[in-house]
C-alpha cells in the first residue's frame, strides 16, 4: 500500500511488442515534489515506459496509478481529465514551427480551456517569463531561436495548465553546456517555487548529480535501482555502475562537490 506521498506507482508492469519483452515485473514509486530521473542503456525501455505514464502506450499487463487515478482501468473521461494534471516536455521541444512562442504556450489553454483570447496570451506570458525567456521572444518564431530556448519555450508550454506533474524527455541534450546548466537550475527553482515533481528521462550526469533527487535505473527489463546518486553509488550491477565509470561521470561528481 503507497502513501499519499506516492504520485505514480508502477507495479508488475510488463511490455511486449510482439515477442519482444521490453518491461517485467517493473516496479516504481514517483513521489510528490521529487524529481526522479530515468535511466537505463540504450533500448532498454525508458522511453516506452515515459509512454505509459502519459497514456499514449498501453502495457501489456501490471498497474499504474497516477494521481489516485488507474490509468489502464479509468474511463476515457477519467483519463482525460487526468491528461490535464501534467505537463510533457518532448525531446525537440516539438514546438509548431508557424506559430509565435506565446502562440505556441498558449496551445494547451486554448485547446482545454474557455479563456478569451487576450487572457490566454497574458497567462501564456507569464509561463514564458517564468521558464526565464526574455519578453522579446513572444512574438519570435522556433526558427529565430537557440536550442535552449526552444526548451524553454516548450517546458512553458508543458505548464501553461499549471500541472502537478511534469515529464521531460532528455530536456538538455543537444544543449551546450551553458544553457544546460542553466536548464538544470532553472528546473531546481521551478521544483522549490512551485512544488513540481518532475519525471525526466536524461543521460546528462551533471543532471543526475546536481537535479535529480532519485535515479531509477532500468536494467534487466525492470527498475534495478532506484535512489539518490550519492547511494547507486555503492551498486554492482552493470546497469548501475556506467554512471559512475568513466570521465564524464567523474567529472560530473567531482563538480558537485
Ligand atoms: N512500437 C514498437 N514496436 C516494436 N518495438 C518497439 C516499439 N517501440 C519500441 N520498441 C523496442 O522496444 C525497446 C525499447 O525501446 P525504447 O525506445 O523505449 O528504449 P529507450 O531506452 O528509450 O532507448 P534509447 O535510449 O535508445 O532512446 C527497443 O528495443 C525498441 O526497438
Amino acid at each position: 500500500m503507497s502513501g499519499s506521498d506516492t504520485v505514480i506507482e508502477l507495479r508488475q508492469v510488463e511490455t511486449r511488442f510482439n515477442d519482444f519483452v521490453v518491461h517485467a515485473g517493473l516496479d516504481l514509486d514517483v513521489r510528490r515534489g521529487e524529481v526522479l530521473a530515468l535511466v537505463g542503456g540504450s533500448g532498454s525501455g525508458k522511453t516506452t515506459l515515459l509512454q505509459e505514464m502519459i497514456m499514449l502506450h498501453r502495457p501489456s499487463a501490471g498497474r499504474i496509478r497516477m494521481l489516485g487515478v488507474d490509468v489502464l482501468r479509468a474511463r476515457e473521461r477519467e483519463r482525460q481529465a487526468l491528461r490535464r494534471r501534467f505537463g510533457v516536455l518532448f525531446q525537440h521541444g516539438a514546438l509548431f514551427s508557424s506559430l509565435t512562442l506565446l502562440q505556441n504556450i498558449g496551445v494547451p489553454l486554448r485547446e482545454h480551456t474557455d479563456f478569451d483570447p487576450a487572457f490566454i496570451d497574458q497567462l501564456a506570458y507569464l509561463k514564458l517569463r517564468q521558464v526565464g525567456l526574455p519578453a522579446e521572444a513572444a512574438h519570435r518564431y522556433p526558427a529565430e531561436l537557440s536550442g535552449g530556448m526552444i526548451k524553454r519555450a516548450g517546458l512553458a508550454r508543458a505548464m501553461a495548465l499549471d500541472p502537478e506533474l511534469l515529464f521531460l524527455d532528455e530536456p538538455t541534450s543537444g544543449l551546450d553546456p551553458s544553457s544546460a546548466d542553466g536548464f538544470d537550475v532553472l528546473l531546481l527553482q521551478l521544483k522549490q517555487w512551485l512544488g513540481l515533481t518532475v519525471v525526466m528521462i536524461t543521460h546528462d550526469p551533471d543532471s543526475l548529480w546536481q537535479v535529480a533527487d532519485r535515479v531509477a535505473v532500468l536494467g534487466d527489463r525492470r527498475i534495478v535501482a532506484v535512489g539518490p546518486m550519492a547511494e547507486l553509488a555503492a551498486v554492482e550491477h552493470p546497469a548501475v555502475r556506467q554512471y559512475f565509470e568513466g570521465a564524464r561521470a567523474g567529472r560530473a561528481r567531482a563538480d558537485r562537490g
